[in-house]
């Protein structure tokens, strides 16, 4: 598994703090944060590919700083966000795939591979010449996690992938991600998708205030709302 490190890292918005001071390290396969509305989560998640960056403390991924070495990290860290319709940019499902690797140098046959491997893999191998956007919220998700696995990172951060879905997406989705052969970084208000989780930090007020298990984390995240 890969390192991630937030060493002193603090945050504001503005003049407004958001993160003050989290140091936290991060080596498990699975790894869940939760915390209210506006504790700061999605702040801590975005950090890990550079999308924000700190306010002063660094964070590094497998020894890259992730404010200096930008381009790198993102070829290690995968994002995909609560709305897919943020995320998916090409007309047919297939189209949208086999754009995301359009960087990557891989051949033309290869780029055919992937796609018809990671259709399969998703469920969507009936879809591939459907017109992406007449999906349904489940399915769409399924493509935006689909086109950000197919560039092979070691680590994807899903920020509350599953918030717009019925619980039977919730579900499927969330096994989709938790049974993928990579680290996963899931923020999420869904607490039963944490089950099995390897740990979880429960973020309350721009810290951290508990990490560890599952079974004890989601009773002291439980606790702090009472
Ligand atoms: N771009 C921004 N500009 C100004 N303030 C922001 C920005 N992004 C987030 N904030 C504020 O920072 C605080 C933390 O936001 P963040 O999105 O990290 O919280 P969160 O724990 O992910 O919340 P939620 O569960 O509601 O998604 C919130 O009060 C939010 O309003």
């Amino acid at each position: 598994m890969s390192e991630i490190r937030f060493e002193n890292v603090r945050h504001g918005y503005g003049d407004r703090p958001v993160l003050r001071e989290v140091t936290l390290t991060l080596t498990e396969r699975r790894i869940g944060i939760v915390g209210s509305n506006g504790s700061g989560k999605s702040t801590l998640a975005r950090m890990i590919n550079g999308l924000v960056t700190p306010t002063s403390g660094r964070v590094v991924v497998d020894g890259l700083d992730v404010a200096k070495k930008g381009a790198a990290v993102r070829r290690r860290v995968g994002f995909v966000f609560t709305d897919p319709d943020n995320q998916i940019v090409m007309p047919t499902v297939a189209e949208d795939l086999a754009f995301s690797l359009r960087r990557s140098g891989a051949s033309k046959a290869e780029v055919a591979d992937r796609v018809a491997e990671t259709l399969e893999r998703f469920g969507l191998a009936g879809h591939a010449d459907h017109p992406a956007h007449l999906l349904s919220g489940g399915q769409k998700q399924m493509l935006a996690i689909g086109a950000v696995v197919i560039r092979r990172p070691e680590i994807l951060v899903a920020d509350e992938p599953t918030t717009l879905l019925d619980l039977r997406n919730t579900r499927l989705v969330g096994r989709v991600l938790a049974d993928l052969d990579l680290q996963l970084v899931v923020v999420t208000h869904h607490l039963d998708l944490l089950a099995g989780f390897d740990r979880v930090v429960v973020v309350h007020d721009g810290g951290i205030a508990f990490d560890g298990p599952p079974a004890e984390a989601i009773p002291a995240y439980r606790g702090l709302l009472e």
